[in-house]
This record gives C-alpha cells, sequence and structure tokens, in this order.
C-alpha cells in the first residue's frame, strides 16, 4: 500500500537540521503566546508539527469543558520538550492531538506538509503507525511475550524500523532480550516499552508521565533513557510530568494552565538527569 505520509523528508535530513538547531538556540527567554518574529517564521517553516490556535471542547450533556483554547504551538527537530501543568489542565488533550489519537475542535495542525485536521481515520492511523512514539505511566507490555518480541511486534507494522535488538540496545535492555515483562522491575518494563515506542524511527516521542510510577533512582534511569534516545536518534521528545525538576532536562519548558499555554521558557544549557534533583 502507497503511504500518503511518504513525502516526509529522509531522516538525515532530520539530523542535519538538529545540529543547526542545537547550536542556534536562543537565550532564555519567556513568552506568552506566541507573536512570531521574523525568526519564528523561518521556525514555523521547518518545524515538524505546527499547530494553529487550536482548541479542544469536551461536550458532555449540557456541560462544555474547555480543554483547550487558543493553542499555538511549533515542535522543532530534535527538540525535547517538557509539558508542565496542574492537573486537568489540558496536557494530556494536547499530546493527544499531537499524536493523532484526537482532533481539536478548531484550529488546524500540520505535521511537515500535511493537515492532519483534515486526514481521514485511517490516514490518522497510518500517521500513527509511522511517525509516532507513545510511552505512558504503565508500561503496558504484553505479558506473553518476551522483551524482544514486545518490541518486534511493532516492526511488523512499521515502514522502516530499526532492529529490535538495536532498540533495546539504546535502552541497555539488550541482556534482558528473552525476559518476559513480569521477570523484569518496572523500570525496565519502562525501558522495553520506550525501545517498543522507538523501534519504529518515529518522529516524535510523545511520554505522559513516564517517570510517574517509578521510584526516584528508576525515574531517573529512565529519563537517562529518553534524553539518550532523544540525543542519538534526534526523534523530537516531548514529555509530560507533574515533577518541575525535570524542566531543568528540556530545551523548551512549556506551561499549561486552564487549556492554556502561560508560558515558554528556552534553557540556554540543559541539565543531565544526574544533575536534577526532586
Ligand atoms: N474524553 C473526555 N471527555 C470529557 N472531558 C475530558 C475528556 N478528556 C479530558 N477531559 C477534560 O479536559 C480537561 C483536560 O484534561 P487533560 O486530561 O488533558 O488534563 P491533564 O493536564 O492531562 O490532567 P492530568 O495531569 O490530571 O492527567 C479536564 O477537565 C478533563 O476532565
Amino acid at each position: 500500500m502507497e503511504s500518503v505520509w511518504q513525502a516526509c523528508p529522509p531522516k538525515k535530513d532530520v539530523t542535519k537540521v538538529v545540529t543547526l538547531c542545537n547550536t542556534e538556540d536562543a537565550p532564555l527567554s519567556t513568552t506568552s503566546g506566541q507573536a512570531h518574529s521574523s525568526v519564528d517564521v523561518a521556525k514555523v517553516q521547518q518545524a515538524v508539527f505546527h499547530l494553529d490556535h487550536i482548541s479542544k471542547v469536551y461536550r458532555m450533556g449540557d456541560n462544555e469543558i474547555h480543554a483547550l483554547r487558543d493553542v499555538d504551538l511549533d515542535l522543532q527537530p530534535g527538540e525535547f520538550v517538557v509539558l508542565l501543568g496542574a492537573s486537568g489542565s489540558g496536557k494530556s488533550t494536547l499530546l493527544n492531538i499531537l499524536g493523532g489519537l484526537d482532533r481539536p475542535t478548531s484550529g488546524r495542525v500540520r505535521y511537515r506538509d500535511h493537515e492532519l485536521t483534515s486526514a481521514t481515520v485511517g490516514e490518522l492511523t497510518q500517521f500513527r503507525r509511522e511517525h509516532v512514539g507513545f510511552v505512558f505511566q504503565f508500561y503496558n507490555l504484553i505479558p506473553s511475550l518476551t522483551a524482544f518480541e514486545n518490541v518486534a511486534l511493532v516492526t511488523e507494522i512499521a515502514a522502516s524500523p530499526m532492529d529490535p535488538d538495536e532498540a533495546l540496545g539504546l535502552v541497555g535492555m539488550v541482556e534482558r532480550r528473552n525476559h518476559f515483562p513480569s521477570q523484569l522491575s518496572g523500570g525496565e518494563q519502562q525501558r522495553v516499552a520506550i525501545a517498543r515506542a522507538i523501534v519504529k524511527r518515529p518522529d516524535v516521542l510523545l511520554c505522559d508521565e513516564p517517570t510517574g510510577a517509578l521510584d526516584y533512582p528508576t525515574g531517573k534511569l529512565v529519563l537517562s533513557v529518553l534524553q539518550h534516545v532523544n540525543q542519538t536518534l534526534g526523534t523530537i521528545t516531548v514529555v509530560i510530568t507533574h515533577n518541575a525538576a525535570i524542566a531543568a532536562m528540556a530545551d523548551r519548558v512549556i506551561r499549561i494552565s486552564s487549556g492554556r499555554i502561560v508560558e515558554v521558557q528556552r534553557n540556554v544549557t540543559k541539565a543531565s538527569p544526574e544533575e536534577i534533583s526532586w
């Protein structure tokens, strides 16, 4: 089946842009909203994701819940972005829209040169399958499959996957490849879940509270794995967390409150997980 998503530039171009992005980090700045300067125009053009005035309203009987209100957001190649906000502020809704799991009520979502807002259900499925990796708080591995088999399963439906052992190697789990989830700790299962998410070589890795169920040292280890994957593969990584300390690892920190982006902060220098504590 010919893919409507094949128009994307090859991964090596992405790597090149990552290098440029890493050297042109803007100084620490805090902005509310996304007023576009002339520099921003270029950024919009190279953005992998461009969200334009996104709103999401859930209707429950007579009640309307405004989960997102007029959100503008660009994601640049290779960025590590942390999304912070109180419970119910709209973080997961935003992540679901980025990942093609949900659609906005109004506004537009562009992924490279594709309009996701008008994509069919089948096209959205294909978009997720080829370009999006998800990591959740709970690992959702298939209990009857080994670590290797859990990761290999994805390679059967992905367009150009890496070898499952390569993905397991990136998360430091290749030696546990033949172990079942019940034989692995929570942190090890989460690392396998990350390997499963990246084996398809996604453009974006969307992580919803990836350390939420882990103790302190294991959480740090999983953060190191996410940082390593981001730096090695150049995968855009978006991490939702309630843990503000994790913000120090990010290229950009986005704060959401009541469905609006209220602050965007760019870190001039990024901390490694070993350097942060909470
Ligand atoms: N499917 C849904 N139907 C109705 N309301 C929803 C639905 N999904 C989310 N909401 C509501 O939208 C708002 C934003 O929810 P969302 O899950 O995006 O917040 P969040 O910031 O991720 O919260 P948390 O940190 O607790 O996970 C909340 O008021 C939530 O109750």
